[in-house]
């Protein structure tokens, strides 16, 4: 028998369905994201049909999160305060049974960002969404989180939890040319879990949608800079029909 396991796709219906609950349900995504990746974070979210917010204040994000659809941890400018505000989070996520989406931002590289993403990956039911090579220096703590679901992008995302694998062959090279277009993912997959009980399928159903809305802004730009604008539009003109395209190749 191989040892790789066999990963399926899902179809374009699926990830329609995904879709037209975050813009029927209008989820918010409660952020505590890196100042560099904010702002492009809030307007994927909102060409998605979510809300964003992105508070930060380590005495407000409790009651910020508990409201929410779903919560993102990004660690990538993590300093003394939004570390403070991570067990905040940790708690409203376990307590309210909230989607948790963690993305360990360089984390191979300090060992501060290696003892909170120990600490993140205590709570169970958690979505982890790194590159390959967070995720590889995480393997090892990935391995015994329970219930986790993994998430490793690159020019093919791979999602893997103990229910369901899938891949995604979607998107562009410029999607890495762009800073904070690996953080937006994060949150759209958070997006999606807020209405997608599965968590496999809401990752695959956010990073086909993205995926696709890359390459079509990769056709319309002209580099980065405008990459990233189109990207945005992009994103906000999904549809069916679009995926159904793009998907049949
Ligand atoms: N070479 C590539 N070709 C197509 N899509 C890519 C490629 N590399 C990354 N992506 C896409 O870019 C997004 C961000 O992924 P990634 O670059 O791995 O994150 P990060 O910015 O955190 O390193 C994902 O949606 C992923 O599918
Ligand atoms: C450049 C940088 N430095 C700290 S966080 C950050 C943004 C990283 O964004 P992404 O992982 O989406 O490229
Ligand atoms: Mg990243």
């Amino acid at each position: 028998m191989s040892a790789v396991m066999a990963m399926d796709r899902l179809d374009a219906a699926r990830v329609a369905s995904v879709l037209a609950r975050v813009v029927e349900n209008r989820p918010r995504v409660q952020c505590l994201t890196n100042t560099v990746a904010q702002n492009i974070t809030a307007n994927m979210l909102l060409a998605f049909g979510a809300i964003p917010s992105m508070a930060i204040h380590v005495d407000e994000v409790a009651a910020m999160a508990e409201g929410a659809g779903a919560i993102l941890i990004n660690i990538g400018t993590i300093n003394a305060e939004s570390e403070l505000a991570i067990p905040k989070l940790l708690e409203v996520a376990r307590e309210r049974g909230k989607p948790l989406v963690f993305d360990p931002v360089f984390v191979e590289l300090s060992p501060l960002r290696q003892h909170i993403a120990r600490e993140v990956l205590r709570l169970p039911n958690l979505v982890v969404r790194g590159n390959a090579t967070e995720m590889t220096a995480l393997a090892f703590d990935l391995a015994s989180a329970e219930g986790v679901t993994r998430v490793t992008t690159g020019k093919v995302d791979r999602i893997e939890s103990g229910a369901a694998s899938f891949s995604v062959a979607h998107g562009h090279p410029l999607m890495t040319k762009v800073t904070g277009v690996g953080c937006a993912a994060g949150a759209l997959i958070a997006a999606c879990c807020a209405v997608e009980k599965d968590p496999a399928i809401a990752a695959a159903a956010a990073l086909t949608a993205y995926g696709i809305a890359g390459e079509i802004a990769a056709e319309r730009s002209r580099g980065p800079g405008s990459f990233a604008v189109e990207l945005v539009d992009a994103l906000a003109g999904i549809d069916e029909a679009t995926l159904a395209q793009r998907m049949a190749g």
